[in-house]
């Protein structure tokens, strides 16, 4: 791994992930609670999981390739991570490279004491601030974006810890939410539009917050309320504060959390994501109607679109693939053969339903089109006489470059094809996404193409922030995608 251009790997620590993020504050055996909120936003990382504890004195850590389970249900471990806060954190990278180095949370002493942050998003700008506190004599531990806010934070002049680290985060840009633990106490924030998740919950007199409400759900913890993009909220012995310390911007929370990378049983900015998920499939149903005799999710996360569709269109809802248990997430696994092997081993025909019905499959999303071509063939060899295929996003033509793995655009299928080059490639009888509009009715709004009101830049190219270090590093790639749009 190149370790000067943390970005320019083979296969390496791209700025392409997903991760899960947790904190707690007031609660004896915090990192027990961090452990099992972990647990339960496993889907969002599972690459690597870590936790940071303090005991009032002491900060202690323990980061670990692989999940949470395996890791975390350890009593020689958990005994090690004492204290009454904690923070834990559950990371994706592309890589098959096991980079101990950046799993999270990361740590370092800071002139104020102990610091631990865990960040889910991307900063789009990582590479310029790294250069620039490279050049300044910083040394770098990890080759990960998060480390920046820590060393903007050591590097920064301004007066308390808080003001330090929203001196930090005034300089990146892109996508964070953050828990940060101190000897101050334990911070959360979110960027100035929101991009990725983060909640806020209460188990008894201690404080949490989490990527997901599943994870306050898997605890007994009541959900509070969302944070608001752009604050920044501290917790510790003399309560709890707000602050909102950015300018103030137009809101853009990811839109694709709805479609794929959020649990159905979340509520993710204040709407359930299971009732959005079936209403972009009914939506799509009134969209792209299709004659058939069953409709069929791509299991798991088609389902509930599937069953939107189902109800809306009157057709059968049917479960005509079987998803082993025992396989992860194919989408997020590190390489592409990994992929097709994980998409083989994932899903099974039931044949015995599928043989001579014509049917009409409901996936959320093409990517890469791994799993598309292998399940409608799956589909033909099970006897099906007609395989049609609906999406429950519009065509993935452009990068996230804020914390979700799209793989470069010369990868995604739609960026590659028309819609019925597409077709032909999965060889389904027909194929059709719901519309950009149709998503955003689907959430109960009309989109606004001038001031979208969420990021959906991978359906529309249209970016929410500026993308430094993409400009600087690619300028073709850069132009390529303005003039892509
Ligand atoms: O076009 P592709 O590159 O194959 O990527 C898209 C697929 O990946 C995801 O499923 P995945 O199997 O990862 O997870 P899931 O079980 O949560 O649906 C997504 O739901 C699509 O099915
Ligand atoms: N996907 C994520 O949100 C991961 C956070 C951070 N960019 C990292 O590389 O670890
Ligand atoms: S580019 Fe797509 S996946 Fe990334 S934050 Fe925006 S909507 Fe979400
Ligand atoms: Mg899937």
């Amino acid at each position: 791994m190149l370790t000067t251009n943390p970005f320019e790997t083979l296969d390496g620590d791209k700025l392409r992930e997903e991760c899960g993020i947790f904190g707690i504050w007031g609660a004896d055996n915090a990192a027990g609670f961090v452990a099992l909120g972990l647990h339960a936003l496993q889907h969002r990382g599972q690459e690597a999981a870590g936790i940071t504890s303090y005991d009032g004195a002491h900060f202690h850590s323990h980061r670990a390739m692989g999940h949470v389970a395996g890791n975390f249900d350890r009593d020689d471990v958990m005994r090690k991570l004492p204290g009454r806060a904690a923070i834990g954190h559950v990371r994706y990278s592309t890589t098959g490279e096991t980079a101990l180095r950046n799993v999270q949370p990361l740590y370092a002493e800071l002139n104020d004491g102990g610091f631990a942050v865990g960040h889910n998003g991307n900063l789009s700008n990582a590479m310029k601030l790294r250069r620039t506190l490279n050049r300044r004599g910083s040394i770098f531990q990890s080759t990960s974006d998060t480390e920046v806010i820590i060393h903007l934070v050591a590097t920064s002049q301004a007066a308390s810890p808080t003001d330090r680290l929203i001196d930090a985060l005034k300089q990146v840009e892109g996508a964070y939410s953050l828990v940060v633990l101190t000897e101050q106490g334990l911070i959360a924030c979110r960027d100035p539009l929101g991009i990725r998740p983060l909640v806020m919950g209460k188990l008894g007199e201690a404080t949490i917050f989490a990527s997901e409400t599943v994870a306050l759900d898997v605890i007994g913890a009541s959900f509070i309320r969302d944070l608001d993009p752009g604050e920044l909220v501290i917790v510790n012995g003399s309560g709890l504060r707000s602050f909102r310390p950015f300018e103030k911007a137009s809101a853009r929370p990811c839109i694709f959390e709805h479609v794929y990378f959020s649990r159905p049983d979340s509520i993710v900015d204040g709407t359930s994501v299971y009732e959005v998920r079936k209403n972009i499939g009914a939506e799509l149903s009134r969209e792209a109607p299709v004659q058939v005799d069953l409709v069929v999710p791509v299991p798991d996360s088609g389902v509930p679109a599937a069953i939107g569709y189902s109800q809306e269109s009157g057709i059968p809802f049917e479960l005509g693939i079987i998803r082993s248990h025992y396989v992860g997430r194919t989408f997020i696994q590190p390489s592409q053969e990994v992929r097709h092997l994980g998409v083989k081993l994932k899903h099974n025909a039931n044949s015995a339903l599928i043989r001579g019905k014509s049917i009409v499959l409901i996936d959320d999303s093409i990517v890469r089109g791994t799993t598309s071509v292998k399940i409608v063939q799956m589909m033909r060899d099970a006897g099906a006489r007609e395989v049609h295929m609906r999406i429950a996003s519009p065509p993935t033509k452009y990068s996230c470059f804020y914390g979700v793995d799209t793989p470069e655009r010369a990868k995604l299928l739609a960026a590659q094809m028309s819609i019925e080059a597409m077709r032909d490639y999965i060889n389904a009888d027909s194929l059709a996404f719901i519309s950009i509009d149709g998503l955003y009715r689907a959430l109960g709004q009309d989109r606004d193409p001038n001031a979208p009101q969420r990021c959906d830049a991978c359906f529309t190219g249209d970016y929410p922030t500026r993308l430094t270090d993409l400009a600087e590093s690619d300028p073709d790639a850069s132009l390529a995608l303005v003039a892509a749009r």
